[in-house]
């Protein structure tokens, strides 16, 4: 019962987050502009800025003037732009310091690069860019100019994921030695003139959310795979260069420090149209993630939005061992983090700390970004569809 209020309590402040006091902070809050009135742009950032003290959502550009113009009503954002220079307009205000990127994976690389060539910190949602080579160019770029790119991997940022790493890394559950991650959606939620099927604009489900199920086991290995075993795509009847669904099995190198010299092997999955029981019944959604040792396994279920809900189970293999159930909605260390914080909101936490010269309690960094559109990349080529197109842009040397 309590957890039904909890849980309630939680979804209410997560959607009516108290406005933060900010006078009580020192110094003016971080400007951010939003490039496109994207529908991720909401959760992502201009509410959970609401409880930020030291954030403005300052400017807001949509192709549409009136889009942006509405946008910016009724989010509370002082200023917007909009018409064909309405993005580059945004990245020539000088009050504009942090640009948030949420734009389709196809234009991530090119308006990221905008951004930073004027001089703006950037929030690049996640998957970085359509080719690893790209997203190794901005990070390049981002340190030439000695500015913060923070890849939108919110999930990273919450207590939950962190402790089944913490559960792994202790011994807990023995000798890893396979793992299995899942990001599916019913059908119907992504409808087919969605961006996430245009192949020109990094379309497909390895890259919407597949990117998840690998930046997950990456994560909770601590490594990179060593191979992709095999993979396989379901092709999106309007273009069969994009992937409705890809299931991938890879392996990664032995745990190091083990005795084993067996590979892990692991699993990934992502659907956008999950098929139905018989075809007609709905299934509760896979969004889980589970890693199997010697000693028993770790399994988060909603490892993308634990806000909302989530379960954490370790089930031992011992004898006389009994499974249990974790809910971790705070750090333990006593780090800064409400109950009702979503994952966007720990996200945001960080990126202010970092731009403030402040230590974030973590982060995603360069090379694990790079490393995860690589690894995407690779699960493509494995599935016979190849990397999405990359970007035409060409950075002017002036930049
Ligand atoms: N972190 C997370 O949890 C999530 C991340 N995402 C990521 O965010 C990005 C956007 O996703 P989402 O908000 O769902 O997408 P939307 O389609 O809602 O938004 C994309 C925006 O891109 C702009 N745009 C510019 N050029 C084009 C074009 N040629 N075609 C279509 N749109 C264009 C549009 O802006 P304008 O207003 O100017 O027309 C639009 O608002 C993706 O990279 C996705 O992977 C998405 C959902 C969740
Ligand atoms: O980032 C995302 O997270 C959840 C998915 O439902 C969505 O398609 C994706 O863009």
């Amino acid at each position: 019962m309590t957890s039904v209020i909890g849980l309630f309590k939680r979804i209410y402040t997560l959607a009516n987050p108290p406005k933060a006091d900010v006078s009580a902070e020192a110094g003016s809050p971080i400007k951010f502009g939003i490039l496109g009135a994207a529908n991720i742009a909401p959760p992502a950032l201009t509410n959970p800025a609401i409880s930020h003290p030291e954030v403005e959502i300052y400017a807001v550009a949509a192709r549409d003037e009136k889009k942006a113009q509405q946008f910016a009503k009724k989010h509370g954002i002082a200023k917007f732009y909009g018409g064909k220079d309405g993005y580059q307009k945004l990245l020539d205000d000088p009050e504009v310091e942090v640009v948030y990127n949420p734009l389709p994976n196809g234009l991530h690389y090119e308006w990221t690069m905008k951004a930073l060539a004027a001089g703006k910190h950037v929030l690049l949602e996640k998957p970085s860019c359509d080719t690893a080579e790209e997203t190794r160019r901005v990070f390049e770029f981002a340190e030439k100019k000695g500015l913060v790119v923070l890849e939108a991997f919110h999930f990273r940022f919450h207590p939950a994921i962190q402790r089944v790493k913490q559960i792994i890394d202790s011994g807990e559950i023995g000798t890893v030695k396979e793992t299995y991650a899942s990001l599916v959606m019913p059908g119907g939620v992504i409808k087919d003139d969605d961006i996430r099927f245009q192949y020109d604009l990094g379309g497909g489900s390895l890259m919407d959310m597949g990117c998840y199920t690998l930046m997950c086991t990456r994560y909770l290995l601590g490594t990179n795979p060593s191979a992709v075993v095999s993979a396989t795509a379901k092709r999106f009847s309007g273009d069969n260069r994009v992937d409705v669904g890809t299931t991938a099995e890879l392996t990664f190198p032995a745990p190091a420090g083990s005795d084993s010299s067996e590979p892990i092997k692991s699993k990934i999955h992502c659907d956008f149209k999950d098929p139905k029981y018989f075809g007609i019944i709905p299934r509760v959604p896979d969004i889980s993630v589970r890693v199997t040792g010697t000693e028993g396994s770790v399994e988060l279920y909603n490892f993308v939005m634990p806000t909302l809900y989530h379960h954490l189970t370790v089930r031992p293999t011992g004898k006389g061992k009994k499974t249990r159930t974790e809910k971790v909605y705070k750090f333990a260390d006593g780090t800064r983090c409400e109950e009702w914080w979503s994952t966007y909101r720990l996200q945001l936490e960080a990126l202010v700390h970092r731009l403030r010269g402040r230590t974030p309690q973590t982060w995603v960094e360069p090379q694990d970004s790079i490393d995860n559109i690589l690894w995407i990349e690779k699960v493509y080529e494995a599935t016979g569809l190849g990397s999405r197109p990359p970007s035409s842009f060409v950075l002017p040397e002036s930049a």
